[in-house]
């Protein structure tokens, strides 16, 4: 009897302390996850962001981002959650009436407000970069564009963001923002791999950006920008081309073509059969025009296409001026180029019109062949089978795509072989190729110059460490729960 009772004081108190190992090993577990969670990530993700309105030269747009907050520093991290077209033309047309800039922004702007959360309205900065579009009412008259200026400025400061200011970025800015805007999503920044050039066709100007050998700098050190990122240098090369973009060239190329003054002008760059009137104030009023309006007492004239690629390659190849370089080696209009490095993204423009083209997987000859065969095709045609395109896009993408064709291989020196090292992009992991990115990091100095300290383990490293130390620890209470049973059968079948 008293081995009896001295077994069962024996089991209960075994089973108390399997008890209290069990509560403390649970205890021990939950504790240990919750920690390693909300130290690695919070479990109510808070989002910082930033908004960058780009007005370009053809319209502006503004792209809200968002960053987990207090991992600034980490690449890759900032992205676009939302991009919205303003309605209507550029900034820069508003120059009649500058005081109506500032109010278009006005539906886009209330949009952001109302998609991100009210708590962080007065801590998200608002930049807004005006594009070539405002370089050239500058330069025509500065006193509008400072007017225009004031009006966007005056909206913007009225809502409820922390606003940075709005001004005119320079050429160089457009390139280089751009190009650490394709690396920083490429996530080659942080890797410290090899980086991609950036190639981004606008309305009014084109960039060229990439990293170059350093004595470049010596030969033109206004194409030359130094980063240091995450403790490695770049030396990029840039340059920005004011009056290259698509819609200033197409406008370069009809003032060469409409100067003797006929009352009709046949372009090998549109279809055949497509015939528009036009003024020539829409061609001669642009700075990018150096030449006057033929002397002739009509107000317009009638432009008419032929559809011809190679006659239109021609056409094209007039806007670049190929002598006259004071460099080892220029692109075009003697400005200074070192041979091309690495592979390139090609964006904004560049994709819309290759993209339309079909044209953004082939090769430079396929291009050139399926181009030719596009420019040909009747007016009538192509309106069929594109009925829900814009026409004014309709109309010129043969002139476009020949003028991409053009700056790439004649201006930039792209040949056959090279061509295939470019891509034509939109959007890299859901945000848009373009400079505002590149731009709002650095003013907010989200890329540090030296490699942020790592953790040991990333977040994933450290969920399945604690998944197998949990797992552990279970498989080691199941068996003490186990063998706490096998004594007590073992003794009863000892007093049988
Ligand atoms: O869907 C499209 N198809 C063809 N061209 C487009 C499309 N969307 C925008 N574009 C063109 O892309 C260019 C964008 O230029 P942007 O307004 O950025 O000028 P900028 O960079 O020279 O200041 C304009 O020529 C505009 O017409
Ligand atoms: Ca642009």
């Amino acid at each position: 009897m008293a081995e009896q009772r001295e077994i069962k004081e024996n089991n209960a108190w075994h089973k108390a302390v399997i008890l209290f190992i069990t509560v403390l090993v649970i205890t021990a577990i939950v504790a240990l996850v919750t920690t390693a969670v909300l130290q690695n990530q919070p479990l109510l993700q808070k989002y910082k962001y930033g908004i960058v309105l780009d007005a370009g030269s053809s319209h502006t747009a503004v792209y809200i981002y968002e960053w987990p907050a207090e991992k600034e520093n980490d690449t890759g991290r900032v992205q676009q959650t939302h991009a919205c077209k303003v309605k209507g033309a550029g900034i820069s047309s508003y120059s009649v009436f500058p005081g109506q800039a500032g109010a278009s922004l006005k539906s886009c702007m209330k949009e952001a407000e109302s998609l991100i959360p009210l708590r962080r309205h007065h801590e998200t900065p608002l930049y807004l970069g005006a594009t070539a579009g405002m370089r050239l009412l500058r330069m025509e008259n500065q006193s509008l564009s400072d007017l225009v200026l004031g009006s966007v400025e005056e909206a913007l400061r009225s809502s409820p963001f922390s606003y940075q200011g709005a001004r005119i970025i320079t050429g160089q800015e457009e390139g280089a923002f751009g190009w650490v805007t394709v690396n920083y999503l490429s996530d080659r920044l942080k890797q410290g791999s090899g980086t991609t050039g950036a190639l981004d066709l606008g309305g009014a100007s084109t960039q060229i950006s990439f990293v170059a050998n350093q004595d470049g700098a010596e030969e033109s050190a206004e194409n030359a920008v130094t980063f240091r990122l995450y403790g490695n240098d770049y030396f990029l090369y840039t340059h920005s081309f004011l009056c290259y973009g698509k819609d200033q060239v197409l406008k370069l190329a009809l003032s060469q073509q409409t100067q003797s003054g006929d009352s009709s002008v046949l372009d090998p760059c549109f279809h055949p059969g497509y015939s528009v009137d036009r003024d020539y104030s829409s061609v001669y009023s642009s700075p990018c025009v150096m030449t006057g309006k033929p002397l002739v007492s009509r107000d317009s004239f009638t432009h008419i296409g032929t559809g011809n690629a190679s006659q239109c390659q021609e056409v094209v190849r007039r806007i670049f001026n190929f002598s006259g370089c004071s460099f080892s080696r220029c692109s075009f209009n003697g400005v200074y180029q070192p041979p091309l490095q690495g592979p390139f993204g090609a964006f904004s423009a560049f994709y819309f019109v290759m993209n339309f083209l079909n044209l953004t997987s082939d090769s430079l000859e396929r291009s050139r062949e399926k181009l030719a065969l596009y420019c040909s095709t009747p007016w009538t045609q192509i309106k069929q089978q594109h009925p829900d395109v814009k026409e004014k896009y309709l109309a010129e993408y043969c002139f476009s795509g020949s003028y991409i064709l053009s700056l790439l291989t004649d201006g930039y020196n792209f040949t056959s072989d090279t061509w295939t090292h470019i891509t034509f992009i939109k959007k890299i992991s859901g945000s848009d190729a373009g400079w505002t990115l590149g731009y709002m990091l650095n003013l907010t100095n989200m890329i540090p110059a030296e490699a942020p300290e790592t953790p040991p383990l990333p977040h994933a490293g450290y969920i399945t460490l604690l998944f197998f130390i949990s797992l552990l620890l279970f498989f080691f209470l199941l068996f003490l729960s186990l063998r706490s049973r096998w004594p007590r059968c073992n003794s009863q079948t000892q007093i049988i």
